[in-house]
């Protein structure tokens, strides 16, 4: 767990998005979120409540439409990164090489390159940083979890799940401060899924990562996040609901 002393890792203060399609309007609020080296958040809630777009905003994919407070801090050293002023001024080399550099995203749906083997997909993110091929590391971690005799593989020849950690794994492999996963359990059996959870856990202690995991596992998470975070949802017109992310009790 973050010590009092260790400043967040990410830290998002009176953030709000809107969202429009046609007549319907949907408003995500985040009046407080932060996540420290070392911990794993989870992010809880029905579908629809925002959870994508909340994960979107931390991946510096999704501009919020207003936020009071944005920061980044990967180094305790270093001053934070102030991203809403990155945000507010288009800095969008700055967004993409922080991305690129201290991001991890295992996206929902694996997002393996087909037509790369396993080996190759799982490399990509190291070489787009021009750093060697981590052929040891991804070993390793393939052993972990339970990717044995995969690599040598094409995306098409793996189960769904075995996708799934094969996209955790590649989200892991570059030295990322900040790994978001968008429900990495979604399309595995329970003790798989327990496994994972324990793994990202053990991975956030002993590197000092950051990790949110959005994740409709509530149970199984409870165990192993550091703080949940949940959804208020209200219909407030026909055309507009609005969601509010709260950390629970
Ligand atoms: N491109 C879009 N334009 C406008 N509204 C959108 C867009 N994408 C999603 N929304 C709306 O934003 C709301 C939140 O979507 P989001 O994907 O963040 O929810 P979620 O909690 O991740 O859902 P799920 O669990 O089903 O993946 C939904 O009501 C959705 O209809």
């Amino acid at each position: 767990m973050r010590s009092a002393a260790q400043p967040p890792l990410a830290l998002m203060q009176g953030a709000v998005k809107r969202r429009a399609q046609g007549e319907s309007v949907f408003e995500l609020a985040v009046p407080a979120l932060h996540v420290g080296p070392g911990e794993l958040v989870a992010v809880v809630g029905d579908s629809g409540c925002g959870k994508s777009t909340l994960l979107d905003m931390l991946a510096l994919v999704m501009e919020p439409t207003r936020v009071e407070r944005f920061e980044m801090q990967f180094d305790p050293e270093t001053p934070a990164t102030d991203v809403r002023a990155l945000w507010a001024s288009g800095a969008e080399t700055r967004l993409a090489a922080l991305r690129r550099d201290s991001l991890g995203y295992v996206l929902q749906t694996g997002g393996l390159l087909p037509f790369l083997s396993v080996a190759d997909n799982i490399a990509l993110p190291a070489r787009v940083k021009g750093l060697p091929s981590p052929d040891r590391a991804a070993a390793e971690l393939a052993r972990r979890l339970g990717l044995d005799g995969c690599l040598r593989r094409m995306p098409d020849a793996l189960s769904i799940g075995q996708r799934q950690r094969v996209a955790i794994l590649r989200a892991l492999l570059h030295g990322p401060r900040l790994v978001l996963a968008d429900e990495p359990t979604a399309a595995v059996d329970k003790a798989r899924a327990v496994a994972i959870f324990t793994d990202l856990q053990a991975l956030a202690r002993e590197r000092g990562v950051a990790v949110v995991v959005v994740t409709h596992d509530v149970e199984l998470i409870g165990a192993h996040a550091d703080r949940t975070y949940g959804f208020r949802m209200e219909q407030v017109s026909e055309q507009e609901t609005r969601s509010q992310c709260l950390e629970a009790a």
